[in-house]
């Protein structure tokens, strides 16, 4: 397999609820390749976000462990967790909720620039208009407000945000899920050709699993906090194991013909 990007063991968190431990993700263990996109699909409640959230050290594990390019993500403080956050990247359902609405496009693009120290002040304009270019946007976007851009604008001005930081990984938590299904259609295919040009993995967690065949080399399901099975997208759908697999798969009977 090509080199792993991402390696995590074992991992697991619990949440209190009504006075009880109630756990949200159980003895999780799954990689994903340098290029390769793995799905994360499960029904609601399932685990997948705690999942996301666990990768993206926005919260803390009770057990398990989390390698990203070769480092240990768990035990990263300081500068070196600050250089992580740099090279894993999210995007979320909502970027309205995640960015400032007020906030003009192209601030919202150049911030990771001028955090991380990776263009000069003088060079930011043409960053900015590169990557609108990059994600489809004319260039003239860079001075909309994000509350004045469609939901399909704003998540490709999310997909420029993540890519300005050159991240060895995004982690895509329903990042298409609000979109209608043609605005989706050209996200997901976007999000294809940037991972033919730049070489990023994704970490594509969506509860569709229609979705993720359009753009998961492998896919793990996840019921109840735990991966109940794993391996090639067509493979698991062409013949699912688990129940909630099967489950899944029967949810969306055009799933098996389309050729897409
Ligand atoms: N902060 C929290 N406090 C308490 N319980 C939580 C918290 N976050 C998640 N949970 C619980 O953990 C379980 C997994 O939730 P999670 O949001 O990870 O699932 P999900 O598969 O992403 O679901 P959905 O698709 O509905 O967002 C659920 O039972 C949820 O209620």
């Amino acid at each position: 397999m090509s080199d792993v990007v991402l390696k995590v063991d074992g991992l697991g968190k619990a949440f209190a609820r009504n006075g009880k431990r109630v756990a949200a993700v159980s003895d999780a263990s799954f990689s994903v390749g340098a290029g390769e996109t793995l799905g994360i699909v499960g029904p609601s409640g399932s685990g997948k976000s705690t999942l996301s959230r666990l990768v993206l050290r926005l919260i803390e594990p009770d057990a398990g462990s989390v390698r990203f390019d070769g480092g240990d993500l768990l035990t990263l403080r300081g500068a070196a967790l600050r250089s992580v956050r740099q090279r894993i990247q999210m995007v979320f359902q909502d970027p309205l909720a995640a960015f400032n609405p007020r906030a003009e496009v192209a601030e919202v693009i150049s911030d990771p620039l001028r955090i991380h120290r990776l263009v000069a002040r003088v060079d930011r304009p043409a960053a900015v208009a590169h990557l609108l270019d990059r994600v489809g946007l004319p260039g003239v976007l860079a001075e909309r407000a994000i509350h004045e851009i469609s939901g399909g604008q704003r998540q490709r001005v999310a997909i420029a945000r993540a890519l300005a930081s050159q991240p060895k990984l995004i982690v895509l938590d329903e990042a298409v899920s609000a979109l209608d299904v043609s605005v989706r259609a050209h996200i997901l295919r976007l999000l294809v050709d940037l991972q033919a040009e730049t070489g990023v993995s994704y970490m594509f967690v969506s509860h569709d699993i229609a979705v993720v065949k359009a753009i998961a080399h492998r896919v793990a399901i996840m019921d109840q906090g735990r991966i109940v099975e794993t391996g090639p997208t067509g493979q698991v759908i062409a013949a699912p194991q688990s129940p909630t697999g099967k489950a899944l798969v029967a949810a969306v009977p055009r799933l098996l013909q389309a050729q897409d």
